[in-house]
């Protein structure tokens, strides 16, 4: 990802306008979102000036833009969509000459990227939304034929876009060449009214992510000109003739971008859930360890170490897998770029189980940390909740993530048929040669040991559900339903090889570049990462038993190495979560203020509450008082 000039935090941060008065669970869903508009455009207008001043195309967000962001809004920016997807959309799926046209008004437009139907979310040859060509007028008809067809989801789809990318079967001289992007202007510029022949709403509150402003649309005969068409990978010329994309999967290369960007994302969640519940279990004193001492810090108890510092090693693992993923991500667009897709499939299998485990992981991890932190962590002020239902969100959007596995599932089952051939893999599948060559070494416990067994386990079932899928046909079954009847293996197959995947490059990266830090960090981080791998060889001790030559020994002295590292990590736990560099105005939490100050910080907080504005409120005389004076005896 490119690095341009970043607003500095302390700048954004000092802007009055971007403070809230009364913390946004007071407001009514109708100035939530209010509010968040206002301090988006704040956002947006700074980060606009700010690209004024680059030499580069003005309409990428500056690289911290959605740190600061996700801070100030204290919930989802609802411009968010224009940076994630409707930009890159663009930029990577049109031409030269269409990005010029479409971007030209820089910061002037606001886009989304419209792409999930009601009917549709995963099935994408399925979706119903058409785009027809008109031959005589030389333009694109887009209709929605049925309730099923609008989109629905789409972030700022509701009442913020004013352009989108639609995602939308593509019709010529009456056949359907598929999916494909368009460019289309759903707003009066101006005015901000839906242009004719639009029906656009929000479509109501959600568990979080309640400032997005997740919309529907339904066309009705809107025309747009064919040029509206992103034209880089296919092209419809104007006699009518369609040109097909080198890969038709091309078109989904968006939604790949952002399955990438989501381990970065999910380390920068999760980190801000551990610097919260970590302080707070610094201050929080409870209970006795020995009972002629003091109430200890509960950060003392072992059993809290082992809910919390899972997410320190976590968040550093997603962070250096999402880099590691990045790079990836950016050779094989560069080889797009030269003509070459050989590594989109093993790119795309990558992300998507990534992208799965990462938000998956980081939901749960999420709710560990507010369940550690007692009844306080139930408080919004907390901010863990808030950081819960936007993290998980992640784990539907961008890609279900059942559907992302069984991808994932895919590349395996076609890597391992290649394997039986004879043929050479990428790295990243290597293991799968070695493994039907039984060329495997015996357990070691160590952390390259445990990198080891993790892969065997992911050869071991990637080879049970091959041979599922083969009796299945055997008996009868088309392959598609052998894939089916074997869905449940394929599924714990694509997740043992994301894990195996997440504990090899996370040990690797941090070796790598070990040698190069500080001795005292070398260590810290180095058991940080052994901490993660023997955390995931314990909780797959199963597997590992079944696939491996581990023994019950060997587990024993792992389970004795792993409650050695909490102890190791203890004395850093509080200097990490500060390392995280995330301050009070970002991290928005009573809970994890640098200060330290819970209790005073709790009250001040429930005072803001607008029921204590008064000492008796209205309902007593209205509603309570009748029926108490009516009962007294
Ligand atoms: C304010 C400041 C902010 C600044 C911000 C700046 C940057 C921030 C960036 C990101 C922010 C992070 C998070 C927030 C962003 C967004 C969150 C909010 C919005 C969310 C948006 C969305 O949800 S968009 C919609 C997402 N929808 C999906 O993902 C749909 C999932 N479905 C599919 O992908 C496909 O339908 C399918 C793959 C599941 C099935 O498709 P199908 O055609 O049936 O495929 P097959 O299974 O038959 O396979 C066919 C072959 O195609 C290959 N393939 C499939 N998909 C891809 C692909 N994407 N790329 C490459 N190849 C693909 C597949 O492997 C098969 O190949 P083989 O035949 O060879 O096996
Ligand atoms: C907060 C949020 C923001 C979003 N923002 C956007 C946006 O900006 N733009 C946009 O276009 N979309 C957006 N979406 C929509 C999102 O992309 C879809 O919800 C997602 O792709 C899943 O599709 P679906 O909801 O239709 O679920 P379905 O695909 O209907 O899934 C329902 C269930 O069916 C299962 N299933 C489906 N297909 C299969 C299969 N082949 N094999 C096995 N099981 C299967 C799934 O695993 C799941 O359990 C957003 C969604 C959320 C929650």
């Amino acid at each position: 990802m490119k690095c341009y000039p970043v607003p500095r935090e302390n700048l954004v941060l000092s802007i009055d306008n971007l403070k809230d008065d009364i913390p946004e669970e007071y407001l009514s869903h109708k100035e939530c979102y209010e509010n968040v508009i206002r301090k988006g455009s704040v956002l947006y207008d700074i980060f606009s000036e700010l690209s004024k001043d680059r030499k580069h195309k003005a309409h990428q967000a500056p690289s911290n833009a959605y740190r600061i962001s996700d801070g100030i809004m204290q919930n989802v920016n609802p411009f968010l969509l224009h940076f994630a997807l409707f930009v890159p959309a663009i930029t990577n799926q049109a031409t030269p000459e269409q990005q010029a046209e479409f971007l030209k008004h820089g910061f002037g437009i606001i886009g989304t990227y419209a792409q999930t139907e009601l009917g549709h979310g995963t099935f994408l040859r399925g979706l119903e939304t058409t785009a027809t060509l008109d031959l005589e007028t030389d333009e694109f008809v887009l209709n929605s034929p049925t309730l099923t067809s609008y989109k629905w989801w789409p972030g700022g789809l509701g009442h913020t876009a004013n352009h989108c990318v639609v995602m939308a079967q593509l019709y010529v001289k009456g056949k359907c060449h598929g999916p494909h992007l368009f460019f289309v202007q759903i707003r009066d510029i101006e005015t901000h009214e839906p242009l004719p022949g639009l029906k656009l709403g929000e479509i109501g509150a959600k568990m979080g992510f309640n400032t997005a402003d997740n919309g529907f649309l339904g066309f009705h005969n809107f025309r747009i000109p064919r040029n509206n068409m992103l034209m880089k990978n296919s092209q419809v010329l104007k006699d009518g003739t369609y040109v097909e994309s080198k890969n038709e999967k091309l078109t989904y290369g968006s939604m790949v971008f952002v399955r990438v960007y989501l381990l970065s994302d999910m380390a920068y969640m999760l980190a801000r859930a551990a610097t919260i519940s970590v302080r707070y279990s610094a201050v929080r004193h409870q209970s006795h360890i020995k009972p002629d001492e003091p109430e200890v810090q509960i950060l003392d108890f072992v059993i809290q170490q082992h809910k919390l510092f899972i997410s320190i090693a976590t968040s550093h693992a997603f962070k250096i897998c999402g880099l590691w993923l990045w790079q990836t991500y950016s050779k094989v667009m560069e080889d797009i770029g030269k003509g070459s897709m050989d590594r989109l499939p093993e790119l795309h299998a990558l992300s998507c189980c990534l992208k799965t485990t990462s938000t998956r992981d980081a939901g749960w991890l999420i709710e560990q940390c507010r369940l550690a932190c007692g009844g306080h962590g139930y408080l919004m002020s907390s901010n863990l909740p808030s950081l819960y239902t936007t993290a998980t969100a992640a784990i539907t959007y961008e890609g279900e993530s059942t559907v992302l596995l069984l991808q994932t599932a895919r590349y395996l089952i076609k890597s391992w048929k290649r394997a039986m051939e004879g043929e050479s893999l990428p790295a990243t599948v290597s293991f799968l040669s070695e493994y039907f060559n039984k060329r495997y070494n015996k357990w070691e416990n160590t952390p390259k040991g445990i990198v080891d067994g993790l892969k065997l386990v992911v050869a071991g079932v990637t080879k049970m559900c091959a041979e599922s899928i083969q009796k299945h046909v055997s008996r009868g079954q088309q392959y598609e339903e052998a894939w089916n009847s074997s869905s449940v293996q394929l599924i714990k197959a694509s997740e043992a090889y994301s894990r195996a995947l997440l504990c090899e490059v996370f040990w690797f990266e941090v070796d790598k570049v070990s040698s190069t830090l500080s001795n005292n960090l070398a260590v810290v981080l180095k058991q940080l990462a052994e901490l993660y791998i023997t955390y995931w060889a314990l909780e797959k001790r199963g597997d590992l038993l079944v696939y491996t030559t581990i023994s019950k020994d060997d587990l024993d002295k792992l389970q004795e190495r792993y409650e050695e590292l909490l102890a190791l990590i203890r004395p850093n736990a509080v200097g990490l979560v500060d390392s995280f560099d995330i301050r009070d105005e970002i991290l928005c939490s009573t809970l994890g203020a640098y200060d330290g100050r819970v209790y005073e910080r709790m009250m001040e907080h429930a005072l803001k509450s607008p029921l204590n504005a008064e000492t008796v409120n209205q309902s007593f005389h209205k509603y309570m008082k009748p029926v108490i004076l009516k009962h007294k005896i």
